[in-house]
């Protein structure tokens, strides 16, 4: 293990890790009766998170968001928990509605699907070209576009979704707006490492731990696992290896985005099964096993606590947290409302464990 100033190591079994309250720069909390679960468990240590706005019907507007951020802040997060709020990206968005959501001091971000790329992204962009004067409005105030980066043409491989829009929507985009901030959310390929590496400083990218963690082998061989499913797919294990490269870097373009997305054990066990994968129970701590196993838990915190905040010119959280080494066991299943959703490790261990 690579030693810094904030790793205490007694013995192999008792590191301890201490690192800037960390924040999650890309997650779903959907909504309604399972909201108590997920607000539990992204605030038990997340400083802040970025909320995805793909509910039904999407958060569209200044007041849609504002009546969400009050049923997250209803379900009594942790007192150090701030939810930042995110616009969903319309063929009907005007510029107004991007300064009225800036306006509120509750909108952060603006989020771009493709119409169809993903979960509940039927009310999404069909074009971009559409969206012009947005843009503009979006660079004039500063507020970072969020981008899921696939195509939807039917013709092109879903393996080659993140690749292909990047080359035909994103790199035009950024040309023409030169200084829009632009976040390519959850990326999976080596070409979106290149890309944001290449790219100038107000590109930034979110790694989720999943795709830290798996490939597409652990998906498919030796059956197929549903929970591991999700959007944008799991690649081959040379696009794994450039992103966790990536992420245990040091570089500033890269940070935390969790892209926990759940779906009832029902909705992903099933003949059509939803795209999406939890890891709010635990997210911090299966970080540190991918930065672990990499000799970079000295990276962990840049990545964590501090890049994405700069990356949003927001303050650096101010309190810390200490993980320690000691497993701890995930249950199968956990509360998600009326239901049950499967998360990340279920009846396996996890190597690390956040100090209450
Ligand atoms: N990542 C996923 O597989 N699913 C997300 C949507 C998304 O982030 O694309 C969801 O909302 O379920
Ligand atoms: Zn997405
Ligand atoms: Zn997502």
């Amino acid at each position: 293990m690579s030693q810094s100033k904030n790793i205490t190591t007694n013995n192999s079994e008792n590191s301890a890790l201490t690192i800037i309250r960390p924040d999650d720069w890309h997650v779903h909390l959907r909504d309604g009766e399972v909201l108590k679960n997920t607000v539990a468990d992204i605030s038990r240590y997340f400083g802040r998170a970025i909320v995805m706005p793909n509910l039904v019907p999407p958060v569209t507007d200044a007041k849609l968001a504002k009546s969400y951020y009050d049923r997250i802040m209803a379900e009594q997060p942790k007192a150090s928990f701030k939810p930042l709020m995110v616009l969903y990206l319309t063929d009907n968005t005007t510029a107004q509605d991007i300064l009225e959501a800036k306006k509120s001091g509750l909108v952060y971000a603006a989020k771009l699907y493709p119409a169809g790329a993903t979960t509940n992204s039927s009310s999404g962009v069909t074009n971009v070209n559409n969206l012009s004067d947005v843009f503009a409005a979006m660079q004039s105030v500063e507020m970072p576009l969020l981008v899921h980066g696939e195509v939807t043409t039917h013709e092109i491989d879903i393996f080659d979704r993140e690749q292909v829009f990047i080359e035909t929507v994103l790199q035009p985009l950024v040309a023409n707006y030169p200084n829009l901030k632009i976040v390519l959310e959850h990326i999976t390929t080596k070409n979106a490492v290149d890309f944001v590496k290449a790219a100038g400083d107000n590109i930034g990218a979110t790694i989720t731990v999943h795709h830290l963690l798996y490939n597409r082998n652990d998906m498919l061989v030796g059956g197929i696992r549903p929970h591991y499913f999700c959007l944008p797919i799991l690649k081959r294990n040379i696009h794994q290896q450039a992103l966790r490269e990536a992420a245990t870097s040091g570089s500033t373009k890269f940070f935390l985005g969790t892209d926990s997305a759940p779906h009832a054990q029902s909705a992903k066990e099933s003949s059509c099964g939803c795209a999406g994968v939890y890891s709010a129970h635990s997210a911090i701590e299966l970080y540190a096993e991918v930065f672990e196993q990499e000799n970079a838990l000295d990276k962990l915190e840049g990545f964590a606590s501090i890049n994405g905040a700069n990356f949003y010119q927001l303050p650096i959280n101010t309190d810390k947290i200490t993980l320690v080494k000691k497993s701890w066991s995930v249950p199968a299943t956990m509360s998600f409302g009326d239901d049950v959703v499967v998360p990340v490790r279920a009846n396996d261990e996890i190597l690390w464990q956040v100090q209450e």
